[in-house]
């Protein structure tokens, strides 16, 4: 359905129609030709792949596997697989979607993919999950590669998935392709850095976000919601920072401490318990607290949709830094930026675990690693640069940083289709 059947006023909640509407009035701002739209609404090429896996008990189950690639523009499409029970077809799309956005605004040589798998993976083994992640790839082999899409973790999925899957795509090319799969382990050309990227990413965005806005960032408290892979790094590096992390929930429960968090023990005890309810010396948290308790900074770090209309009213925050992919409903989003909340938005926010899959992916072009600090240095350029293209964009065309964010990303997909000869006769009207 094209994003214009809904209204205005309407809470929209399809991740694909946001994506398109946002996507849309960039390319309207900027005054594109219709065709730029066109190319841009949809993905290039979505595969949904049937996966049966036999269950310990005997069972066989057939899993839909699911994988978008939105746009090779600017080089290979790339982006995380995640295993959930809510995955869709549209969800994957506006993951894709994001994904080509988010690399142009970083400057990075990729297009967008995602992909996903309907399930639920507490209900499987770890015998069952191994042979779901090698049946998604021998499926799916035919149209990936590292100089076509290459995967990545997101919800769900780790480094051990990614070194099952990455085994699976050399035994059906008969040869190592580490450049396959980023966010792999070490071992077999993984990065350094990769794992804590996107946490460290977000945490710079708020630190560059501070700077511009004045504050103190040793005077500032934070809560996040997610506490994964992406939430867990950003509570640590908030917290290396000065800031005071003092609310924290995930799918199971949630924890308060007035005084601050103790990250490192929370990790540990997250580690062992599968959640951070009922971590000693806390309160309980429920997630509707979370998004209104007093704060300075909120970090969505979970699933898409959780700022509504409903709840955007009652968040105190200053800054929202969207680690999670979609936070946001454009309802929600409106009422953040009426009440004067200053939004880092996904596409800029997390951009730094594709970064750093970057770099895991030049490294392993090289056949050479780079030490942590090296990593973390190029990433820390990268993401300052992304920052100062989107707040610059902010200032020059008087929006929101999400908007100028947009503007960044879609300038720079539509600089390439000049640059590839697909638009003629025009020129950007402004730098980006
Ligand atoms: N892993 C990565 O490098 C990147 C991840 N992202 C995005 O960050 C978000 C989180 O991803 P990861 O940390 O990798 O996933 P993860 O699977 O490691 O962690 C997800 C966390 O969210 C929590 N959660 C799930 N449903 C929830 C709910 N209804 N309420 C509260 N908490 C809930 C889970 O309990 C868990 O703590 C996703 O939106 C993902 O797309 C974005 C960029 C890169
Ligand atoms: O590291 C990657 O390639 C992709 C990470 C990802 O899925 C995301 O940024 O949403």
């Amino acid at each position: 359905m094209p994003a214009k059947e809904e209204k205005d006023g309407d809470e929209i909640t399809n991740p694909y129609h946001i994506a398109q509407r946002l996507i849309e009035r960039a390319t309207e701002t900027l005054e594109l030709q219709e065709g730029v739209y066109d190319i841009l609404k949809k993905p290039k090429r979505v595969m949904k792949v049937s996966i049966p896996v036999r269950r310990d008990n005997g069972d066989v189950v057939n899993y839909t596997g699911i994988r978008a690639q939105h746009t090779d523009i600017l080089g290979p499409t790339k982006g995380g697989v995640r295993f959930h029970p809510g995955v869709n077809e549209d969800e994957v799309i506006a993951l894709s979607m994001w994904m080509s956005l988010k690399t142009a605004i970083v400057g990075i040589p990729f297009g967008g993919g995602k992909g996903g798998i309907i399930v639920n993976p507490e209900e499987l083994s770890e015998r069952e999950i191994e042979e779901l992640s090698r049946g998604f790839i021998r499926e799916l082999e035919p149209i990936m590669g590292p100089e076509k899409d290459i995967p990545a973790p997101d919800v769900n999925t780790n480094p051990k998935i990614m070194g099952w899957m990455l085994d699976e795509f050399d035994r059906l090319r008969g040869h190592n392709v580490p450049g396959f799969i980023t966010g792999k382990p070490l071992i077999i050309g993984g990065s350094e850095g990769r794992v804590e990227a996107t946490g460290r990413g977000v945490v710079i965005t708020i630190r560059e976000a501070a700077k511009r806005l004045d504050y103190d960032l040793n005077k500032m408290t934070a809560v996040i919601q997610g506490f994964g892979n992406v939430g867990s790094n950003a509570a640590k590096y908030l917290e290396e920072s000065g800031v005071k992390v003092i609310g924290i929930t995930d799918a199971k429960g949630g924890v308060y401490n007035e005084n601050g968090l103790d990250i490192a023990s929370l990790i540990e005890y997250a580690k062992e318990t599968k959640t951070v309810k009922g971590f000693p010396g806390s309160e309980d948290l429920s997630n509707d607290d979370l998004f209104s308790l007093e704060c300075d900074i909120l970090i969505p770090a979970a699933l898409e949709n959780q700022i509504t209309g409903d709840n955007a009213n009652q968040i105190k925050a200053k800054i929202v830094a969207e680690a999670a992919n979609g936070p946001t409903t454009p309802q929600g989003n409106k009422l953040l930026e009426d009440n004067g909340v200053f939004v880092i938005p996904d596409i800029l926010c997390n951009a730094g675990g594709v970064t750093v899959s970057y770099f895991e992916w030049v490294q392993n072009a090289m056949h050479y690693s780079w030490k942590e600090k090296e990593v973390a240095e190029k990433l820390e350029e990268k993401m300052v640069d992304a920052f100062k293209a989107v707040y610059d964009m902010r200032d020059a065309k008087k929006v929101k940083m999400r908007e100028a964010a947009y503007l960044v990303g879609v300038g720079r997909l539509a600089k390439a289709m000049i640059a590839r000869g697909w638009i003629k006769n025009w020129e950007m009207p402004i730098d980006c």
